[in-house]
């Protein structure tokens, strides 16, 4: 095998900001910032086969669906698929009056010109200008010092100002990125963004956007805070600007980065569905809206049926939401393993319990309901799982509300089943190993209960008389007891030899209405000290007990088979 070779020889450490009497790891994010999606854009220029029009209009409509106000839409001078889809999506009257399109260009005089005619007609938009400008772009990409490079963006914005000038009509709003800002030297970024906020004037009631992007996350997501709480206070006519983040995911960082940048003062924060972008991705706004929202802050972004904002974004993209993606995956609420289950299944019953709303379900960051997810995804089964889980999915699949100790004696059926099926079980199996385990609704091996009639004798007790088929064969059968379950066990031993006693009863109503039905859950005890549980299912209360004894009668012979 061989060894990584010392990394000290190849990289080098990202040097601290020097910012001692920084303010935002004291502070918390209790407003929403103005969201930006680039997934038509950053998203879209990294995809293996970039969205067609039908693709963009889809998600286009999604986006604005859920809520997204400025939705950056593409960059028209990369081809007639872009310009045309914008010039569409402009004519087409889709972009409502409070949503604002944003389109992307390259600092180069053509590519701008090409962007605003893209845009003709709009009522609103913005236009993003960028160029690089830290070191290494400076000296490898542009090969230009500092002031040629500040000099491409003032062209730019100059450019801008003038195309914007010819198409009054149009509401312009501007956006300028100093490109690879994380790596450039704050005091560079500064000044070129001055630089081009002297040509292009905004005031408070039209600010500027400075875009400040992670456009490659190189160091910790603090040192990105600090930077941006740097940028914050000394760019000049800071009323006049709106700071937003540009995050990129490459150490994993890309949520943090954006969220520690809210607290370092930016305004908006530009990002990806499911954090789609170039390599590991840009920031992932639904986490970011999400972890808002698990604060109790409304994000202003509606995601309460992620499920099918998943199946958008997975057919635009052609790629996969993962399965362990915060707040979307498929696997992210779902607990197989037992302790999570039992504490999960407590924490809904406490939650159903309590007369608040306050969330505080174990293992649950988030209520799965806020965003249109059920039970199904919460509690899977499977051999790691526990006795709790399977209650859980048979009281929200079958209404049955086990017993605590009948879920222990359940529990053997069910880890016997998982193990020898070697997969997930799912609510039918678990409902078939229930009925199966406990004789239920289907035709025993031996007592099955035709009909009955229950009488009180002049003695005062009760009197069971019935048909029970036994092995196939019906045969009437009568027995006395205090009570109608001890008069059916009496039957039971009279008649075939079956000596239970119960040691506890429960029962309870299953559904509502005219369709409501009964269960009865019977705890006894063979001759031999033995433990056997029975359950009855009736639309007659009485008859589910009777069922109930049957039911225990059908395992107690079984087991002496
Ligand atoms: C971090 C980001 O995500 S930035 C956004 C990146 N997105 C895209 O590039 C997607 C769309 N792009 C495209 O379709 C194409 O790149 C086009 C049509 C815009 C331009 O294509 P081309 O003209 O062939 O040039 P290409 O993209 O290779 O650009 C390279 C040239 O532009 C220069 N350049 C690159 N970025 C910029 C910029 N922001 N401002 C000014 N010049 C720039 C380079 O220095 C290089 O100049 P050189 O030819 O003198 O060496
Ligand atoms: C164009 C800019 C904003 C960008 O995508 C980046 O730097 O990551
Ligand atoms: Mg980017």
């Amino acid at each position: 095998m061989t060894m990584l070779s010392d990394p000290s020889r190849k990289y080098r450490p990202f040097p601290q900001v020097d910012l001692p009497d920084r303010k935002w790891p004291g502070r918390t994010i209790t407003t929403p910032p103005r969201w930006l999606s680039t997934d038509l854009r950053d998203g879209n220029q990294s995809i293996i086969d970039p969205m067609d029009a039908v693709k963009k209009n889809r998600f286009f409509d999604m986006l604005v669906e859920i809520g997204v106000k400025e939705i950056e839409v593409g960059f028209p001078s990369a081809g007639a698929t872009e310009f045309d889809f914008i010039t569409g999506l402009v004519k087409s009257g889709r972009i409502p009056d409070d949503v604002l399109v944003q389109v992307l260009t390259q600092s180069r005089e053509d590519l701008i010109r090409t962007s605003f005619e893209s845009l003709e007609g709009a009522r609103a938009a913005i236009v993003h200008l960028y160029n690089a400008v830290s070191p290494a772009w400076r000296d490898i990409v542009f090969r230009m010092s500092r002031d040629e490079v500040r000099e491409i963006a003032i062209a730019g914005a100059k450019i801008m100002r003038d195309e914007a000038g010819k198409r009054p009509d149009t509401d312009w709003h501007f956006q300028y990125s100093p490109e690879t800002f994380s790596t450039a030297e704050l005091d560079f970024s500064l000044e070129v963004c001055s630089a081009v906020m002297d040509v292009l004037q905004p005031t408070p009631d039209h600010p500027i956007i400075f875009n400040l992007p992670a456009t490659v996350e190189a160091a910790t997501p603090n040192i990105y805070a600090d930077q941006i709480e740097y940028f914050c206070r000394n760019i000049p006519n800071r009323d006049s600007v709106v700071v937003s983040l540009h995050t990129h995911n490459d150490r994993g960082t890309g949520v943090a980065a954006a969220e520690l940048g809210m607290m370092a003062g930016a305004d908006r924060v530009e990002g990806c569905l499911f954090g789609n972008g170039e390599r590991t991705g840009n920031c992932c706004l639904v986490t970011v809206a999400l972890n808002m929202y698990t604060q109790g802050v409304d994000p202003g972004i509606d995601f309460s049926d992620i499920d099918r904002i998943i199946e958008t974004v997975e057919y635009c993209n052609q790629i996969p939401v993962h399965q362990r993606h915060p707040y979307g995956g498929e696997l992210v609420f779902t607990a197989f393993s037992g302790s999570h289950q039992d504490a999960i299944k407590k924490g809904f019953e406490a939650h159903g319990r309590q007369n608040n709303e306050q969330w505080r379900v174990p293992y649950l960051p988030i209520d799965p309901a806020d965003l249109g997810r059920n039970y199904e995804a919460v509690i899977r089964v499977n051999s790691q799982s526990g006795k709790g889980g399977f209650a859980w999915v048979l009281e929200q699949d079958q209404g049955l509300k086990l017993p605590k100790k009948m879920q222990a004696d359940f529990s053997r059926h069910v880890q016997r089943v998982a193990d020898e099926m070697s997969r997930e079980l799912n609510a039918t199996d678990i409902w078939e190993t229930f009925r199966q385990a406990y004789h239920v609704q289907i035709r025993p091996k031996h007592f099955q209960l035709v009909d009955y009639e229950e009488g009180k004798a002049a003695d005062g007790t009760r009197v069971f008389a019935g048909t029970i088929e036994v092995d196939g064969k019906a045969q009437s059968v009568s027995g006395r007891g205090n009570g109608l379950i001890s008069s059916v066990l009496a039957t039971l031993k009279e008649a075939f030899g079956v000596d239970l006693e119960v040691t506890d009863y429960t029962e309870h109503a299953l559904g509502t209405g005219t369709n409501a039905r009964a269960a009865a859950y019977l705890e006894c005890q063979d001759s031999a000290g033995t433990t056997i549980w029975g359950c009855g299912i009736d639309e007659d209360i009485a008859t589910a007990s009777v069922r109930a004894v049957l039911s225990a009668a059908n395992t107690a012979v079984s087991k002496a088979g």
